[in-house]
């Protein structure tokens, strides 16, 4: 059995800094963690690539090659990904063992979870090789400052949750940015009778009736609730860590383990 962390979410929120803080953390802690590039556009790493899809695909060439710009070169670079799923990613994967932990820096264009069903194919396999997988989804802090942005971002992670059918965190990123830590309170849990006055006092009168169905829709899933995520301090990367470990059954063999060393034993 494997574990893996799937991160994903608008583009800038924060996801290849998350993963390499994380990278950071675990290390701190003496943990294990490998950290995957899926994205076949990214150029500096803060964190050592364990696997790198641009071994398997060049998006400048494909862009060159096939005269595409740089989303629909994505697109492409990714269902490349998808038809050698049981070629290069299974060799890839061979090189990591039971109870490894990956963690998969994605994308930031959110068509791969909303539109395409390449990330949904890659969640399958991972599946077939036995991983546990979380979904991280992240939403920057400055969403907040705008509820028509807010739920927007909520509609995204939702189609996620709908397309992948994970396990599911929804992260509030970038919190040393916040200056209102009123807003906070009211989006890390809010209420949804809270949201929807805020919507129709943004929107004309004409959307009331819509504006209750979208919030229904999200609380129904009950998905609006965020992890606040705050890379100045290690308490809440570690918060933040215990709970995806805790959705895939992270680290309840390694209490077992624990419990079966003899402490007389050295
Ligand atoms: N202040 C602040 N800035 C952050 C934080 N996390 C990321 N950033 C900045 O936000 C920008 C985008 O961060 P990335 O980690 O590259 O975001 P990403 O989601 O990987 O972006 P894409 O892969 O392009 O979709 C960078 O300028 C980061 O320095 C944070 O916690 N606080
Ligand atoms: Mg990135």
């Amino acid at each position: 059995m494997g574990y893996a962390q799937l991160v994903i979410g608008p583009a800038g929120s924060g996801k290849s800094t998350y993963c390499s803080s994380l990278h950071q953390h675990c290390e701190t802690v003496g943990r294990t963690i490998h950290i995957v590039n899926l994205d076949p556009a990214a150029e500096n790493f803060d964190y050592p690539v364990a696997m790198d899809i641009r071994e398997l695909i060049s998006l400048d060439d494909v862009m060159e090659e096939l005269g595409l710009g740089p989303n629909g070169g994505l697109i492409y670079c990714m269902e490349h990904l998808e038809e050698n799923l049981d070629d290069w990613l299974s060799e890839e994967l061979d090189n990591y063992m039971d109870d490894d932990y990956l963690v998969f820096d994605c994308p930031g264009q959110i068509e791969l979870f909303s539109h395409v069903p390449m990330l949904k194919n890659f969640v399958e396999h991972l599946k077939r090789k036995n991983f546990n997988i979380c979904v991280v989804y992240l939403l920057d802090s400055q969403f907040i400052t705008d509820v028509t942005k807010f739920i927007s971002g909520c509609m995204a992670s939702l189609s996620a949750m709908v397309q992948l059918e994970l396990p599911h965190v929804n992260i509030l990123s970038k919190m040393d940015l916040v200056r209102n830590k009123r807003d906070l309170e009211n989006y890390l849990n809010p209420k949804p009778t809270t949201l929807l006055a805020e919507l129709n006092r943004r929107m004309a009168p004409q959307f009331e009736k819509l504006n209750k169905s979208l919030i229904e829709l999200v609380d129904q899933y009950s998905m609006v609730s965020f992890l606040p995520l705050d890379l100045r301090k290690e308490s809440s990367i570690q918060y933040i860590l215990s709970q995806i470990d805790n959705s895939i059954q992270y680290g309840e063999d390694a209490d077992v383990k624990i419990k079966d060393f003899d402490p007389d034993d050295d």
